[in-house]
């Protein structure tokens, strides 16, 4: 019997995990919920997605119907039903879910990159605590710049004990569809102050990396993608040879080349649109080849994030996990990678 997924949040992440999920033969999507009956609902029936009311309330139920959208119920009618919840509601709102809806319905769930890494049992990301999250109830998938540094610093720990780590992230400002948000025409420090949020987050996901690493953020005019900047020092002979080879090793990991024509995230985006990625998605973390430097003892690079897509991937295999489904990650991995055309 496929697990039953319910999406809690037909958002950016919610409708591509929806998409993962039906891609794979051992799961399939139980349903999708909004708050609104906008055109994204309306598309989510139309691909044939069972639709439910993502606040339990009979006003809101009526303004789907009002506005001709037909829906199964509310989260309530569906909840029980499932195997595991997938939240991608707005950050903060997934926590409230955790305590008001899916730990009173006893259900297993997975939350995202925006909810808090105390609020959950532990912290995915397919590489690093695949097995610790194995069997689970509540578990946070982290957030998109922390999963992309996750790849790359398991890549350089394979060929070198990391004694320190520094890196600098450039955020994009907002998803393309998100008209919201800003700037327009700023560098924010976002935060102003040091650590950013992602360097804890490595930690959540990789213990022993406490005050080993250090991040610190700005928010820039652009909606494609977030670039990093890593600098990795560390212990052991190697050759930058060596480096590049743990990069490519690595799943989910792509090198490009600004010499054949990646001079920038908008190249790179324009490469998803011409493999005819659905959505122009590239769930691959992106480093660029000629930036993988060794200088005595310290490692540098730079990768790519598109911010939307790379954490869906991880999303598939933590409900392996949670749900025992498949006791080994790189399996995991590799069924998830096939199904979704992942490089
Ligand atoms: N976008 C990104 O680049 C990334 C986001 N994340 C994280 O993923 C999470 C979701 O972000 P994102 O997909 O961008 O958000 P979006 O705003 O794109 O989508 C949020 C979805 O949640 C729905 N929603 C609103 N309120 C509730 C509620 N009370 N219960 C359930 N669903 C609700 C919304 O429905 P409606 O529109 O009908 O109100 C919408 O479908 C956040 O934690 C974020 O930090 C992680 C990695 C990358
Ligand atoms: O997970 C993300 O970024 P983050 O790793 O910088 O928190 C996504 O880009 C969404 O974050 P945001 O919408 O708060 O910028």
């Amino acid at each position: 019997m496929p697990a039953k997924v319910l999406i809690n949040g037909y958002g950016s992440i919610g409708k591509r995990v929806a998409d993962a999920v039906s891609m794979q033969d051992d799961m399939e999507v139980i349903g999708v919920t909004k708050t609104k009956p906008d055109f994204e609902a309306r598309l989510a029936v139309e691909k044939g997605y069972k639709l439910f009311v993502a606040i339990p309330d009979k006003e809101r139920v009526k303004l789907f119907e009002d506005a001709g959208i037909p829906v199964e119920g509310t989260i309530l009618d569906v909840i029980e039903d499932v195997d595991i919840v997938v939240d991608g509601a707005p950050k903060k709102i997934g926590k409230e879910n955790l305590e008001n809806i899916y730990k009173p319905h006893k259900v297993k769930a997975i939350l995202q990159g925006g909810e808090k890494a105390k609020d959950v049992e532990d912290n995915f990301n397919a590489l690093w605590s695949y097995d610790r999250c194995y069997g689970k109830d509540y578990i946070r998938v982290v957030s998109c710049n922390t999963t992309g540094l996750c790849r790359s610093l398991y890549a350089i720990n394979s060929v070198a004990d990391i004694k320190k780590a520094r890196v600098v992230l450039v955020r994009r400002a907002a998803d393309p569809n998100d008209d919201k948000r800003g700037p327009v025409n700023a560098i924010t420090p976002n935060p102003v102050t040091v650590p950013s949020h992602h360097g804890p987050d490595v930690v959540s996901v990789v213990p022993e990396f406490e005050g080993k690493i250090l991040t610190s953020a700005v928010i820039v005019p652009t909606t494609l993608m977030h670039q990093h900047t890593l600098m990795v020092e560390v212990d052991g002979n190697f050759s930058r040879d060596d480096v590049l080879e743990a990069i490519n090793k690595t799943p989910r990991i792509i090198t490009v080349k600004a010499d054949e024509g990646f001079t920038s995230t908008a190249k790179i985006i324009e490469y998803g649109r011409d493999l005819g990625r659905l959505r122009y998605d590239i769930n691959e973390l992106v480093v660029w080849e000629e930036s993988v430097n060794v200088l005595e003892n310290e490692i540098f690079l730079m990768q790519a994030v598109h911010q939307e897509s790379i954490v869906i991937p991880e999303n598939i295999d933590c409900i392996r996990a949670m749900l025992q489904m498949e006791e080994d990650n790189f399996k995991s991995i590799e069924k998830t990678n096939k199904a979704m055309g992942i490089q």
